[in-house]
């Protein structure tokens, strides 16, 4: 007999790393439902930087990831990313970012496969149960249940409600509406107000070209291309391109954004993810150096998606409700963290609700340890990915394109080059450990 049960709602990274830590404790029942007919990740790259890395080692899956990531060599520090000015007819390196602890790069779809194959026999999955919203008794008694309602229209229920749908996300709509009537019933109604707005995404007002492109291609165009060797991010303004090798340095992942500042936080209408072409991508990035050039001609099919975020939620939980990854957090991708946060939020959460001290009177207590511990952590970190974005795009307050085109361009890159650098510290000077006591002590109040 179970001491309680666990839906997962969302078959994403998040959702799955969910799974698959709650999956070391067999007095949980998971059901992990998910949208899609069949689980399926986009055929792109991740990269992991060593916090979450240092997860996905303790959840045992750094073996067999291993023999499909890029993997920095005994994760020595290395120097990872080389930044490029690509926005000139003759590239200029101005920064080779130092990652202490290296970048994990993977493969999407091989990581998924791996994660479901250390799901446990018991954990069950449902797929083509998309949901369209939840209940919960507003008592939180040791009996009462959350009821999910599928777009199908049927039900289920459960005792924890994980909502790792993603930047779409119904669970957090739900949630957003139960802490708006909260609001209310208050008498705050410009609170509930405000955070009816947090339900929905908002565009960024960066659009993104996802690709991969064989190394194969790319040695036939250009022999000496960087690339083959090493990751890298070529910079212009308003627009930005990253890329690195994937699977064993066979295929190289490409992600190359365009920005429009002036639309961020707007409603994007038309569908998020459309097919797009390597002449429109080649217009976008008219000019630019002939590496970059070189990347494009290279490919054969890319996606442009319109990339949204969510506002900073003042809650990631209502009651026996839990957000992780992009449904909490969404964020634009310019440290490469969102799915390394899931990971992060899906493994301190299965840690709190697998802990013995944790039962079903003690379910609301444990999730309110999450959300005190990860919100901070996960919406900084969300914070610190735009910034790094308006600096990549050369956007950053203060930082005027024209310095960087005229005279005083190689002091200013540098500057910029080391804004980044002491943003992204957090992926290598910390670990998880120090949250995961705390919240493990919060637990257990001596
Ligand atoms: C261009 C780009 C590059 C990126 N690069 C990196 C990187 O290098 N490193 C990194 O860490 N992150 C990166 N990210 C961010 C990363 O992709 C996301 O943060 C991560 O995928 C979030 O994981 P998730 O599980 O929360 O959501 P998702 O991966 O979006 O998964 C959500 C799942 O829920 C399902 N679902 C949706 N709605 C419902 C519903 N109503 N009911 C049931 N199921 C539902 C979906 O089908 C999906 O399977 C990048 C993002 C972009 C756009």
């Amino acid at each position: 007999m179970p001491k309680f049960t666990v839906a997962i709602c969302g078959g994403g990274v998040g959702g799955l790393a969910c799974a698959v830590a709650l999956s070391r404790y067999p007095d949980i029942q998971v059901d992990i439902y998910e949208a899609a007919s069949q689980f399926a990740e986009v055929g792109a790259g991740v990269g992991v930087w060593p916090r979450a890395w240092k997860v996905v080692q303790a959840l045992g899956l750094d073996r067999e990831l291993a023999q499909v990531a890029v993997v920095a060599p005994d994760h020595r520090p290395r120097l990872s990313f080389n930044f490029r000015k690509g926005d000139q007819p003759e590239g200029h390196t101005f920064y080779q970012l130092y990652t202490p602890g290296g970048l994990v790069t993977i493969h999407r779809p091989e990581f998924q496969h791996i994660l479901l194959r250390h799901l446990s026999p018991s954990a069950r999955t449902h797929t083509s149960k998309r949901l369209a919203s939840y209940s919960q008794s507003s008592q939180q008694e040791p009996q009462s249940r959350v009821t999910l309602y599928f777009e199908d229209g049927s039900s289920a229920t459960c005792d924890v409600l994980i909502g790792a749908d993603g930047v779409k996300s119904a669970t957090r709509a739900s949630l957003v509406d139960e802490l708006a009537q909260a609001a209310r019933a208050a008498g705050r109604p410009n609170e509930a107000d405000s955070l009816r707005r947090m339900a929905q995404a908002r565009w960024s007002g960066l659009s993104a070209y996802r690709t991969t492109i064989t190394a194969e291609a790319l040695r036939s165009r250009m022999p000496g291309h960087t690339l083959l060797h090493e990751p890298m991010a070529y910079f212009g303004h308003d627009r930005q391109l990253t890329a690195y090798p994937l699977l064993h340095g066979k295929i190289i992942n490409v992600a190359a954004f365009k920005a429009r500042y002036d639309l961020e936080g707007t409603t994007m209408k038309g569908p998020w993810v459309t097919e797009a072409t390597k002449d429109e991508i080649a217009a976008d990035f008219d000019g630019w150096e002939p590496e970059v050039k070189a990347i494009f001609q290279c490919i054969t099919k890319v996606s442009r998606w319109a990339v949204h975020t969510t506002e900073p939620l003042p809650s990631f939980i209502s009651g026996r409700v839990a957000l992780i990854g992009d449904s909490a957090h969404a964020s634009v991708p310019f440290q490469g963290a969102g799915a390394g946060q899931a990971i992060e939020d899906a493994y301190l959460l299965a840690t709190l609700l697998g802990h013995p001290k944790t039962t079903l009177s003690t379910l609301a207590r444990a999730l309110q340890i999450y959300d005190a511990v990860r919100r901070p952590y996960a919406q900084n970190v969300a914070e610190t990915s735009r910034e790094c974005g308006m600096l990549f795009t050369f956007n950053y307050p203060g930082l005027s394109s024209r310095d960087i085109q005229t005279g005083q361009m190689a002091e200013k890159l540098r500057a910029v080059a080391e804004t980044i650098q002491r943003k992204w510290s957090w992926a290598w000077d910390s670990t998880l450990d120090g949250d995961l006591a705390r919240a493990v002590r919060m637990l257990e109040p001596s």
